[in-house]
């Protein structure tokens, strides 16, 4: 569905005079097939969006190919935009209108008969839990309402692979969960393939067939969740031991379960490591531990999480990065040189409708 090689983004930006290029993606291959659900993970300012930008048309590649759906995303774009959907991270900035009007519009922009759409849109209205609101203006929806409103509006044209950015971002932890079960649905009910980008390591977990994570600019791992965790070295073992006069002597007997040295952190009264298969080797340590009179508060036994992944590729956690984007300026899009290379390819909602303005978020602009 997705085979992109080499994709690389630069933006030139103004900092005073002082004139800088961001390589927002450098060099990017990614393959998704046909029914994936994949997540596509990493930091704040990683280059997830601008990614998605370029593989849904709305910015041309500085460098590298892509095809989508089968089609060429530089020279292909009208074709590439009538088989997507696209939910942006901005969602929708709707009109006054009724939802169900939004909705009806939105799919007659692709060409499609006002009767058909209005069938099509009142289905999905109920598939995404939106019982009844055909008739309710979206500045008076919930959240979550107008994001499942966001999918529908995405899906209208039936298309068989959906981008959504940051799906769930600013919403409760009932509505989010509530939208994974939407978009497993998706897959689940409706066959469709979805790559969603996301910087909650829960919900790629959650949501994904596959993770791939990028991390300045640059992919560094694309697997299944379990994969990606079992490259990391074990499970995380964390004992709090009662005196710390015995801090010393339990980390002794907790690093014959740690392969090479130096693999004990001690912190407060807590001595740490990680361990292979710690739920095996858990039981002898206690024993072990009992036999000596070392006198534990708690133990812990955490298995590896994607931030652990993260941590194993980059070196720093996923908050760290996060931290260290916002430092150097986080999206950095305010004095964007208009000539840069990758400028739009032009507003959808200013496409004639022949060209399919395919994406929710230039319908809502
Ligand atoms: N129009 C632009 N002009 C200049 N720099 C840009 C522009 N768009 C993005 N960037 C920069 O490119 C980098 C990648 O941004 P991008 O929005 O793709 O990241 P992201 O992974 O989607 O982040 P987030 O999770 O915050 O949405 C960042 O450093 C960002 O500041």
């Amino acid at each position: 569905m997705i085979h992109a090689r080499g994709l690389v983004q630069t933006f030139h930006t103004k900092r005073g005079r002082q004139r800088e290029e961001v390589r927002a993606v450098d060099g990017v291959d990614l393959d998704v097939s046909e029914g994936e659900v994949v997540g596509f993970l990493g930091p704040n300012g990683a280059g997830k969006t601008t990614t998605l930008r370029m593989l849904t048309t709305l910015l041309r590649p500085t460098a590298g190919t892509a095809t989508v759906a089968g089609y060429d995303v530089a020279t292909q774009s009208v074709e590439v935009r009538r088989r997507i959907g696209y939910v942006s991270q901005a969602g929708g900035a709707f009109s006054g209108a009724r939802a169900g009007d939004e909705v009806v519009d939105h799919g007659m922009l692709y060409g499609l008969p006002q009767r058909l759409v209005e069938e099509r849109g009142k289905a999905l209205f109920e598939q995404m839990d939106l019982p009844g609101l055909w008739a309710r203006m979206p500045k008076n929806m919930s959240g979550g309402q107008k994001r499942r409103l966001d999918i529908v509006m995405g899906l209208i044209h039936e298309p068989k692979l959906v981008f959504l950015d940051e799906p769930t971002t600013g919403l409760d932890p009932q509505a989010r969960a509530n939208l994974w079960e939407h978009i497993r649905g998706l897959r689940d009910r409706l066959g469709v393939t979805v790559l969603l980008t996301t910087h909650y390591l829960d919900e790629a977990d959650a949501l994904s067939d596959r993770i791939i994570i990028i991390d300045q600019g640059r992919i560094v791992a694309s697997d299944t969740a379990d994969n990606l965790k079992a490259q990391v070295a074990g499970d995380l073992v964390d004992l709090e031991v009662h005196d710390p006069a015995q801090l010393s002597a339990a980390a002794e007997r907790l690093a014959t379960l740690v392969p090479g040295p130096g693999g004990v952190e001690v912190v407060d009264r807590h001595v740490r490591a990680r361990v292979p298969r710690a739920g095996r080797s858990v039981q002898g340590l206690l024993r072990d531990l009992d036999a000596a009179s070392i006198e534990l508060e708690s133990i812990e036994v955490l298995r590896p999480t994607l931030d652990d992944v993260f941590l194993t590729l980059t070196g720093r956690s996923l908050r760290e990065a996060e931290a260290a984007s916002e430092q150097v300026g986080g999206t950095g899009q305010d004095e964007t040189d208009p000539t840069a290379a990758g400028a739009s390819t032009g507003a959808p909602t200013a496409t004639p409708v022949t060209s399919s303005p395919t994406t929710t978020e230039g319908a809502h602009r």
